[in-house]
């Protein structure tokens, strides 16, 4: 099946500056990117004048199905939020439950532009097959929190998602282990999944330093910052690691990161509503280290619009620097796409628009007061679109959503599901 986009306005991400021409999809990769592609014997034909084309962005580091939770509880600091609020609802949610979840979640991404994600949670078989679905690519990874022992159980599902679903879906799904932090899992654990780690080259998703009071409880526990203890277990030497939040990282913190195979995974709303504080994402790019843009889930952070996570990343490096040239529009998206996928360790397949590589892009419409003129593409996409200006969404040359009409989500069937469902899941907390 070929595919041919025609006119659009391109930004590739490899390159500066945007031109404008077509692109030709042959099955799932690019396999033309050129001012003017003649006579391709295209399938089909995308009129996309008018139209802006970019890789899709890469969200990166998420909890789908708490899309369920999304407005149930706000305004907690995030201890209290997890323990008093998250825990005990997603302690009654279902495998149906967590199936929809994600699939609504999937719904808002792909609409508003994303077309790959980072997942950690738990009953990760729904999830996958939700991603087999809706056709989405996703790194997934089952959440340990070793709060008490649970004989094994969570471990042994978390190995069970690696060899169920790595390279499935069409190669579209990757897997990693979970370990959920350092004040979560303890010292033992931690060793045990790295050496794990290590053995069978499985990268590893993990939050850190989110909040001074995980500063201070590992200062507490161990003596160490949360990178220095995490270092010093052997983590950054031996396995690609995605790092989410690392928004309390000194400068010595962020050396023991120099090197790292993977990188942190920014999440300004949600560190902005849980009033977490501001990553230090200029020192991190500045020493090499690999940053993405997540939203985390819709719990915290309220909407899963990676527009919004753009303009809020490059908004906060202003403010925190008191200067307007930190964070420019082009690095703010080259770090939600080409940043996104090298934390995910995708980025030899996706992240910017190249002849070979897969074709995950999106269209975004500009023909509209908030849009126009266009003086500068890069400026107009950081900082003045939002999701609902996406058009088409494309993930492994196939078309999720053309025209804003979701192909591969029944969303009335999808609506009715999630409303029943939430309901029943925080009555009562
Ligand atoms: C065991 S699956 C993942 C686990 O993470 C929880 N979670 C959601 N948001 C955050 C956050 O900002 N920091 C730490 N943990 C978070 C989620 O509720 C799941 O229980
Ligand atoms: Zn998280």
């Amino acid at each position: 099946m070929k595919l041919l986009i025609k006119g659009a306005a391109i930004l590739t991400m490899r390159h500066d500056a945007p031109f404008t021409g077509d692109i030709l999809i042959d099955g799932s990769r690019i396999a033309d990117i050129q001012p003017a592609i003649r006579d391709a014997g295209a399938d089909e034909v995308i009129h996309a004048e008018g139209m802006a084309a970019m890789p899709g962005l890469i969200n990166a580091h998420q909890h789908t199905p708490m899309s369920l939770l999304r407005g149930f509880s706000d305004d907690l600091k995030l201890m209290d939020w997890l323990e008093k609020k998250m825990f005990p609802a997603e302690a009654r949610m279902t495998p149906e439950d967590i199936y929809w979840g994600a699939k609504l979640a999937m719904a808002e991404m792909i609409r508003s532009g994303t077309t790959a994600f980072a997942d950690m949670y738990i009953h990760m078989n729904e999830i996958a097959a939700a991603v087999e679905e809706t056709g989405m690519r996703a790194s997934l990874t089952r959440g340990l929190v070793f709060t008490e022992d649970d004989g094994g159980r969570r471990m042994a599902e978390a190995l069970d998602l690696i060899k169920r679903w790595s390279g499935k879906a069409e190669g579209r799904i990757t897997t990693m282990l979970g370990p959920h932090s350092p004040y979560t899992v303890p010292p033992e654990l931690w060793r045990e999944v790295i050496r794990l780690a290590e053995q069978e080259d499985i990268p590893i998703h993990t939050h850190l330093a989110e909040t001074v009071e995980e500063v201070a409880l590992i200062r507490e526990r161990y003596n160490q910052t949360p990178t220095e203890y995490l270092y010093h277990l052997g983590l950054f030497e031996k396995a690609h690691v995605l790092l989410a939040h690392s928004v309390h990282l000194n400068r010595r913190d962020i050396g023991y990161l120099r090197g790292m195979r993977g990188g942190a995974a920014h999440n300004p709303v949600s560190n902005l509503k849980l009033g977490c504080g501001i990553a230090p994402v200029s020192e991190m790019t500045e020493q090499g280290i690999a940053v993405g843009i997540g939203t985390d889930g819709a719990g915290s952070a309220a909407t899963l619009d990676m527009f919004e996570e753009i303009r809020a990343a490059a908004w906060l490096q202003k403010l925190d620097y008191g200067d307007p040239a930190k964070l420019p529009a082009m690095e703010a998206l080259r770090m939600a796409t080409a940043g996104s996928a090298s934390v995910l360790g995708i980025a030899d397949e996706v992240g910017t628009l190249e002849a070979g590589k897969k074709a995950d892009l999106i269209l975004i419409d500009l023909r509209k007061p908030h849009l126009q003129p266009v003086h500068n593409l890069p400026s107009l996409l950081a900082y003045c679109a939002v999701g609902a200006d996406v058009d088409t969404t494309i993930v492994n040359g196939r078309v999720l959503m053309r025209g804003r009409r979701l192909l591969t989500i029944d969303e009335d069937e999808l609506l009715a599901q999630v409303s029943k469902r939430a309901r029943r899941i925080v009555e009562g907390i």
